[in-house]
């Protein structure tokens, strides 16, 4: 895709005058903002016949991986703006009696999220994004270093597993010290077409060791 080029192009650079390199900030910034318009809308221009497939795809691959894993406890998200649906997802995992959560905006800490248990009984509300989030219930909070899986929803992702998500850092915040915890292991969940080939990296961006796209598996 000829948008990735163009970001790459426009990264600072460190040997560039102050002056240059805020402005080449700033295009970076606008070329992401671009980047995420453009996957944003392609993902949403799917058919809800295509969605569907890709879910079930997805979903299957999902399942063998978290089986492998031994999964007891795994984070998910309700599918927004187009994101690959994890509806089939979430009815597996309750049928496999795999424990699952969701995240909510925290009431107080700006930017980051907790992750509370998810059943079919949760009572839900909906976020400021107009995402649905299970109502604040201090027993359904799970520790993020608790859980095993944290699958995450991405706008972007490219050849090396560098996610790009809606711009709030909230899963880089959630994910900062996995590594250093060995817990949780993130898995990108996202449509084939959410695929470029190379994303700008800052460097609070985490990662994917893993990504699951309808058609691939992808390990890094
Ligand atoms: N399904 C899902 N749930 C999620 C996320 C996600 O990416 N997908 N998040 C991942 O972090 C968190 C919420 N982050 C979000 C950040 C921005 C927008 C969004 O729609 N922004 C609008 C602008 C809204 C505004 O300014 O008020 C937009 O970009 O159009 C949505 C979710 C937690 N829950
Ligand atoms: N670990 C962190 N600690 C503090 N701030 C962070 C951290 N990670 C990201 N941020 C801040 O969050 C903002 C948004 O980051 P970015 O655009 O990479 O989000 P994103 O990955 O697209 O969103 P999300 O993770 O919610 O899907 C940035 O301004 C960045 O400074």
């Amino acid at each position: 895709m000829s948008t990735s080029s163009t970001l790459s192009d426009n990264l600072p650079a460190k040997s560039k005058a102050p002056q240059a390199a805020a402005r080449i900030d700033i295009n970076a910034k606008e070329s992401r903002q671009q980047l995420r318009k453009t996957i944003r809308s392609a993902r949403k221009s799917l058919t809800p016949a295509e969605q569907t497939l890709a879910s079930l795809n997805a979903c299957h691959k999902m399942i063998d991986r978290l089986q492998a894993q031994k999964a007891q406890h795994v984070a998910l998200y309700l599918t927004h703006d187009g994101e690959l649906a994890t509806a089939p997802l979430i009815n597996a995992l309750w049928q496999l009696g795999i424990n699952t959560y969701l995240p909510r905006l925290h009431p107080f800490n700006a930017g980051q999220l907790l992750f509370l248990r998810y059943t079919a009984d949760t009572p839900m509300q909906p976020n400021q994004f107009g995402i649905l989030e299970p109502k604040l219930a201090v027993r359904a909070i799970i520790p993020v270093t608790e859980l095993d899986i944290v699958i995450t929803p991405l706008v972007a992702f490219d050849a090396v597993g560098n996610r790009m998500g809606m711009g709030g850092g909230y899963y880089d915040r959630t994910l900062a010290n996995w590594q250093l915890q060995g817990k949780p292991l993130p898995m990108g969940y996202a449509h084939d077409c959410q695929q470029v080939p190379s994303l700008p990296c800052e460097y609070w961006d985490v990662p994917l060791p893993m990504i699951i796209t309808p058609s691939r598996v992808l390990t890094f």
